[in-house]
């Protein structure tokens, strides 16, 4: 069993944990999540699902009332935060203003006692991962948001843990900052061999940086796998509404039609009536009355064009049509 260890970043086994006693809140409910070196997991969920108290329990910084976490093979269960060797850049985890940029990435080094020399040195390295050579004398308040979430980043990596965790890593910054920064955290995860887990509501972002991805909803994880699986072919309803699919048409049974973006093709087939039209941001949402069930397209400026006296043709590709358990509505039995 050495060479399993060695290759595994993070094993968490039933984390259970519960708020406020008998009449509180069961934030976890034996969860088992696990990471390999060099892969990188999306944890995905709604707010209040227990993302964060997954996290939090295997940092160390909340005591799971039962369950275990291994990181790089080692069980660290009973362990404080600082002896578990984890990188975090948490959004509560602010950098030292008092300090320098390099002095803040050193300090992981630090307290686990290397010299200041060497520490020093590997900050430097660390650094010009990120792209901030340049920036080790400044203080941390003199830095754009990019700049400091990038040195939040850099002081995780300079620990060189085999095991990185994220919560909502880009949240605070503008949607431009947002895209650059998922290309070079995707590059970077793949230069330094660390597992990674991350949370994030952006699903973009998730298909971005995560080759995997698990699905929490009330404090459990309802489905994991590779990203693109998960994305093509959630395995319920809630989790394809969750995930972004507009098109679930209810069957008697609890059963529902997914109808995935992929079966529909534009201009193309019968033209069935637009009952509804509302601009956004893109272009617009339009409602078509498809024989079968109203289908919710999101189209841009060119797609309406297809419209033509209120009618749209629209193209269903049946054999892409997935048949789903419709759970949307599932009593909430745990919070
Ligand atoms: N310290 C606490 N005491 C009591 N309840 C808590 C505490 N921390 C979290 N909770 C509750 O536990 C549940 C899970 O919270 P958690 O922060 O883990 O969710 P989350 O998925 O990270 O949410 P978000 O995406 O909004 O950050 C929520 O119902 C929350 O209100």
């Amino acid at each position: 069993m050495k060479t399993e260890s060695a290759l595994s970043a993070l094993n968490a086994r039933n984390l259970s944990k519960r708020y406020g006693g008998a009449a509180g809140i069961q934030a976890a409910q034996n969860v088992s999540l696990s990471v390999a070196a060099g892969e990188t997991v999306a944890l995905l969920g709604p707010s209040g699902c227990g993302k964060s108290t997954m996290l939090r329990m295997i940092a160390g910084l909340e005591v799971p009332d039962s369950g275990t976490v291994k990181v790089g093979g080692r069980d660290v269960t009973a362990l404080p935060p600082e002896a578990r060797h984890i990188g975090l850049v948490f959004q509560d985890y602010a950098l030292f203003p008092h300090l320098s940029v390099l002095d803040n990435v050193a300090y992981g080094p630090r307290v686990r006692g290397m010299p200041r020399p060497q520490a020093w040195a590997q900050a430097q390295d660390t650094l010009e991962l990120v792209n901030l050579t340049e920036f080790g004398d400044r203080r941390v308040t003199e830095l754009s948001g990019g700049q400091a979430q990038r040195v939040a980043l850099a002081r995780a990596l300079a620990t060189a843990s085999p095991l990185l965790l994220l919560d909502e890593p880009l949240s605070n910054l503008d949607e431009r900052l947002r895209a650059e920064l998922r290309g070079e955290l995707r590059a970077l995860f793949a230069r330094v061999g660390a597992g990674v887990l991350l949370v994030t509501h952006d699903q973009r972002e998730a298909l971005a940086l995560a080759g995997r991805v698990a699905v929490m909803r009330a404090g459990q994880i309802v489905q994991q796998g590779a990203a693109r699986d998960v994305f093509e072919r959630p395995a319920t309803a809630w989790v394809a509404a969750f995930l972004g699919q507009a098109n679930l048409w209810p069957q008697p049974g609890g059963m529902c039609l997914l109808v995935p973006e992929q079966a529909l093709t534009l201009g193309e087939g019968e033209a069935y009536a637009v009952i509804a039209r509302q601009p956004d941001d893109s272009g617009e949402t339009v409602q078509v009355a498809h024989p079968r069930g109203t289908l919710t397209l999101a189209l841009s400026a060119r797609e309406s064009l297809h419209i033509v006296e209120g009618r749209l043709r629209v193209q269903v590709d049946e054999g892409l049509i997935q048949a789903v358990p419709d759970d949307r509505e599932a009593a909430n039995t745990l919070i």
